[in-house]
């Protein structure tokens, strides 16, 4: 099994989005328009959007869409799964030569958002795998962003920079310790929750 490409390997996300708004479908479209999507494999069906490459660009991605949905002002949940290590992901080994720079951080940095996030680790074939999950959530308490322990699930709330850079690092520890990793997600901003 070779998953590897230089240094990285490749990794993906497969997610969707739900704006809870009579304009879902412009919101949707617009959002997956607006985002570079050049350095990442990307496919977009009725459920969902699947990218694949550097795992600085899924995150990058995945981080701008939700952005560009989040900004409309309607309230928008997103869930989904990332993944690294798959044995047998290959096919968009082309992407694993682009460049490290995330090319959607600057269109969106000056996005300021608050949302909640509820996200769970699942580092694959490891009998000792709950060590794993807990070295990372207690990483996860300097991020920024507050923690807080749920069932099945650790949740981030802050802005959505500060929720995605802990999703981030929390992955990358665990697969640089674990061949296969998967974590889900779901965030939401703008619920009437809140207000
Ligand atoms: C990220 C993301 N990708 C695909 C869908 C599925 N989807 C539902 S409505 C719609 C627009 C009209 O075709 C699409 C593509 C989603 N919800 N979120």
């Amino acid at each position: 099994m070779n998953n590897y490409c230089g240094t990285s390997r490749i990794s993906g996300c497969q997610f969707t989005l739900y704006p809870m708004s009579d304009k879902f479908v412009d919101i949707i479209l617009s959002a997956l328009n607006e985002v570079d999507t050049s350095k990442v494999w990307k496919q977009t069906d009725d459920v969902s959007t699947c990218i694949r490459g550097k795992m600085v660009h899924i995150f990058d991605v995945t981080k701008a869409i939700f952005l560009h949905a989040a900004k409309t002002g309607e309230h928008i949940a997103m869930s989904g799964t990332f993944s690294i290590g798959c044995p047998g992901d290959s096919d968009a080994d082309v992407y694993m030569d682009k460049t490290d720079t995330p090319i959607n951080e600057s269109n969106v940095k000056e996005i300021n958002q608050e949302a909640g996030c509820k996200f769970s680790l699942y580092p694959l074939g490891r009998e000792d795998y709950m060590n794993a999950i807990y070295e990372q959530i207690d990483l996860s308490k300097h991020r920024n962003v507050q923690v807080s322990s749920t069932h099945y699930a650790t949740r981030l709330d802050g802005d959505v920079h500060d929720i995605f850079q802990a999703l981030y690092q929390s992955f990358d520890s665990v697969q640089e310790q674990v061949s296969h990793v998967t974590m889900t997600f779901s965030i939401s901003a703008n619920s009437p929750s809140n207000r």
